[in-house]
């Protein structure tokens, strides 16, 4: 399967890494030092899982060099996958699966502003992964999995498939029943823990730890609730529970990606996460007071980042 990756970072270099690995023709997206260090050393993945190297590993910054691929696994931030859309637009056919793998709730609606229904599959992945140095992937905990499916939820020829070759490639995947519940328990979660945890800039079970901030994280997470319910997704009162539970079993120090970039200083996911929350109540007409204080609290600094 001729396979492209777009955006090597921690989430498109292990998962592409893992398919070139098992085989597949991949071509891995990425620029500057970064590149530079996969020409020259091949893409190396330290993972908990055991380490490896794919040497020679083709890799470019020019997407106009790729024809024609398969699969395209958009490994990017969420705010920059409209604009990988576009590019993407010129060198797929009609038969190209994009699997967007970030975190957010939209993600594949915003793929279809730009890109034909057709091409878009929906999906999340589960991992601790990060680029460590130029060339240089680690995968530093929980066992990866990738979770996806078509839009309206067929089982599809091709959904099924995909599935078949990320197991065979060692990847644990599924396609659930319900693709829009599994976005969104994955978009509760992080979505809830990255704001305040940006804002507090502790770990998620310190937050969870202080009463008063156990409060803010569970009123959190309710509005969150309410609007997917409003959107006629089925996340209910007991996957309320569940992320509550899932919150309260975290490490005193874990930290999800996007509080770490937001504590870092570095441009993160912020408007597709509280943002869209409180885009989204607006909309709906849900108040989303809390998501609403820490998007709010947040935005000058993200301004900031953008500027550098
Ligand atoms: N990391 C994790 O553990 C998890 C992350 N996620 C989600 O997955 C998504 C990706 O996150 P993550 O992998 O951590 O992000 P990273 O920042 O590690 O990876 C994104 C990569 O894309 C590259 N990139 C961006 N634009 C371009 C471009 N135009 N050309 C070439 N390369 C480009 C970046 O390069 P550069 O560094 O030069 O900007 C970077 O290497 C996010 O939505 C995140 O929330 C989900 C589960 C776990
Ligand atoms: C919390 C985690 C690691 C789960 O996959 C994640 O999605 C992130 O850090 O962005």
């Amino acid at each position: 399967m001729k396979i492209l990756i777009y955006g090597t970072g921690g989430v498109g270099g292990y998962f592409g890494g893992r398919l070139a690995q098992a085989g597949h023709d991949v071509t891995f997206i990425a620029r500057n030092a970064h590149l530079k260090a996969i020409k020259e050393n091949g893409l190396r993945v330290n993972s908990i899982n055991g380490d490896f190297v794919i040497q020679p590993a083709k890799a470019t910054d020019d997407i106009s060099e790729i024809e024609r691929p398969d699969l395209v696994i958009l490994g990017l931030k969420s705010w920059q996958i409209k604009d990988a859309a576009k590019k993407l637009k010129s060198i797929i056919t009609e038969e190209t699966m994009i699997l967007p793998l970030q975190n957010g709730a939209d993600n594949m609606e915003k793929l279809q502003e730009v890109i034909s229904k057709k091409n878009v599959l929906a999906g999340l992945c589960k991992i601790y992964s990060k680029k460590e140095e130029p060339g240089l992937i680690n995968h530093f905990y929980l066992e990866p999995e990738i979770i996806f499916g078509e839009m309206d939820n067929e089982k599809s020829d091709r959904a099924l498939k995909l599935n078949e070759i990320f197991n065979d490639a060692g990847i644990k995947a599924m396609v659930p029943d319900d693709i829009y519940k599994a976005i969104w328990k994955k978009f509760a979660f992080i979505a809830t823990v990255s704001g305040l945890g940006g804002l507090t800039r502790v770990g998620i079970g310190k937050m969870w730890q202080d009463d008063y901030l156990q409060e803010i994280l569970k009123k959190t997470g309710l509005e969150i609730q309410a609007i997917a319910q409003a959107k006629g997704v089925d996340f209910n009162e007991e996957d309320v529970a569940q992320l509550f539970q899932f919150i309260s079993g975290q490490e005193m120090t874990t930290t999800a990606s996007t509080q770490r970039d937001i504590m870092e200083g570095r441009p993160s996911e912020l408007e597709n996460f509280n943002g869209y929350i409180v885009e989204q109540g607006k909309k709906l007409g849900i108040e989303t007071p809390v998501n609403e204080f820490i998007y709010r609290a947040l935005l000058p600094m993200e301004k900031e980042a953008r500027r550098s």
